[in-house]
C-alpha cells in the first residue's frame, strides 16, 4: 500500500517554531524508504505521525488512497518496529509474537500458522521456547521483525531497529530486513541517522534537517547530485571537499583552493563552493619544493588510504586512494581531481555538475 504526505506540518503543543514543516513525500506501494537526518531533526516525529500516534498538527496523510489523519493507529493496518524491542520478558518468543494477534481475537489456529511462519522467516524456530533475556541483541531483534511480520499488515514501519546492535551484527540484519522486505512485499518506513543504512538499504531516501526535507531521491542520486551542502556532506565518508571560490571570470574559473576549472556553461560573477568527493583527488609524491601541497595526516584502513594534505594556499583537503598508500607525513605532493565536481551557489544549492578536466584528464592544482 502507498502512503502519501502531503505538506505536512508538527508544531508540539503550545511551542512556536515547528518541528517539521512542509512535508510532502509518495512512498510507493512495496518500497523501502528510508527517512535520515541528524538527531532531533524529526523522524520520530514523522513516523509517529503516519503511525497515529501523535496528531499531524496540519497537512493530509493518506494511506492507499485514503485520508488517514483522524484513523485510530490500531485501524492503520501497519506494524512498527521499534529500537527498543519492547518484548515482554516473561513470554517466551513464539508468545511474544503470537501476544498482538491474540490480542486481536484471532482464531488459535490461525495464530500458531502465522507464529510458525513468522518465526521460521527471522530463522528463530530453534528458539521459540526461550526467554528474551536468553537471546543476544540479535535474536531479539527479529523476534521484534517477527512480530511485524506476523500481524501480516502490509505496511511497517521500524526506528532505528538496528541502533541497539554491534557494528557486525548491524551489517547482517541490515541485508536480512532488506531480503525480508522484498520477500514480503512490504512497505517499509525504516528512520536512521546512519548514512550508510539508507544508502545500502533504501530504495528511496529522505533526508531531514532544520524542520525541512532537504532531499526526496534513490541513494545514488542522492549522493551523485546531493541538492545542497547539507546532503553532500551527510552522505559519504570520508566527507566530500567544499572549497570556496570567488570568480569574476565567466568561463575559467581560478579556485582560491587553486584549482582550475574550465566550464562547459559559464557562470555569472559571484561566489560558489565547489564539492570534490575525496576520491576524485589523486596525491603523487614529488620532490621537496615541488608540487602544491603537503600530507599532514594519514589513515590506513587496509583498502584504502585516507590521506591529509594542507594546500600551499592553506586548504585542507580529505583524499581517498585504493590500496596501502605509504606517504610520510610532511611528504610533499601534487594534488589533481578528476571526475566530476559540484557547483554551489551562494545559498548553497546544487547549481551545476562539471567534469574536472583542463589539459588533461585531470583539474591541475597550482
Ligand atoms: N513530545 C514532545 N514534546 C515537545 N517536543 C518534542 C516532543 N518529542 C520530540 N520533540 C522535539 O521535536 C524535535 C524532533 O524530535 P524527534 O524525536 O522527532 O527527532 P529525531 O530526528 O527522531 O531524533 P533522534 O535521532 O535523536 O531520535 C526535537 O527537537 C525534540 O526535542
Amino acid at each position: 500500500m502507498g502512503i502519501e504526505l502531503q505538506g505536512i506540518t508538527k508544531t508540539y503543543g503550545k511551542a512556536e517554531q515547528p518541528v517539521l514543516h512542509d512535508v510532502n513525500a509518495e512512498i510507493q506501494d512495496g518500497e523501502l524508504f528510508v527517512i535520515v537526518g541528524p538527531s532531533g531533526c524529526g523522524k520520530s516525529t514523522l513516523l509517529r505521525m503516519i503511525a497515529g500516534i501523535i496528531p499531524i498538527t496540519s497537512g493530509k496523510l493518506a494511506i492507499d488512497g485514503q485520508i488517514m489523519n483522524a484513523v485510530p493507529p490500531k485501524d492503520r493496518k501497519l506494524a512498527m518496529v521499534f529500537q527498543s524491542y519492547a518484548l515482554y520478558p516473561f513470554l517466551d518468543v513464539a508468545a511474544n509474537v503470537a501476544f498482538g494477534l491474540q490480542a486481536r481475537k484471532m482464531p488459535a489456529v490461525e495464530v500458531e500458522q502465522r507464529v510458525n511462519e513468522a518465526l521460521k522467516l527471522g530463522d528463530l524456530t530453534a528458539y521459540r521456547n526461550r526467554k528474551p533475556r536468553e537471546l543476544s541483541g540479535g535474536q531479539r531483534q527479529r523476534v521484534a521483525l517477527a512480530r511485524a511480520i506476523a500481524s501480516d499488515a502490509k505496511i511497517c514501519l521500524m526506528d532505528e531497529p538496528l541502533s541497539n546492535l554491534d557494528a557486525q551484527l548491524r551489517v547482517r540484519m541490515r541485508t536480512e530486513i532488506r531480503e525480508l522486505q522484498r520477500k514480503l512485499g512490504l512497505t517499509l518506513i525504516y528512520v536512521t541517522h546512519d548514512q550508510t543504512e539508507a544508502m545500502t538499504m533504501a530504495d528511496h531516501v529522505m533526508v531531514l534537517h532544520e524542520q525541512h526535507v532537504q532531499q526526496i531521491d534513490t541513494p545514488l542520486d542522492i549522493y551523485n547530485h546531493p541538492a545542497n551542502h547539507f546532503v553532500a556532506e551527510f552522505f559519504g565518508t570520508p566527507q566530500i571537499n567544499l572549497l570556496p571560490v570567488t570568480t569574476e571570470i565567466t568561463r575559467e574559473l581560478q579556485v582560491t583552493a587553486g584549482f582550475q576549472l574550465t566550464l562547459q556553461r559559464p557562470l555569472t560573477a559571484g561566489t560558489y563552493t565547489l564539492g570534490i568527493r575525496p576520491n576524485q583527488l589523486l596525491a603523487l609524491p614529488v620532490a621537496a619544493g615541488a608540487g602544491n601541497g603537503v600530507v599532514t595526516n594519514v589513515e590506513t584502513l587496509g583498502e584504502l588510504t585516507i590521506i591529509e594534505v594542507l594546500t600551499d594556499n592553506g586548504t585542507a583537503l580529505r583524499i581517498v586512494q585504493s590500496g596501502q598508500v605509504q606517504f610520510p607525513l610532511e611528504q610533499r605532493v601534487q594534488v589533481s581531481a578528476q571526475g566530476k565536481i559540484l557547483i554551489f551557489d551562494e545559498h548553497e544549492q546544487l547549481i551545476a555538475e562539471e567534469e574536472g578536466a583542463t589539459n588533461d584528464q585531470f583539474v591541475s592544482v597550482n
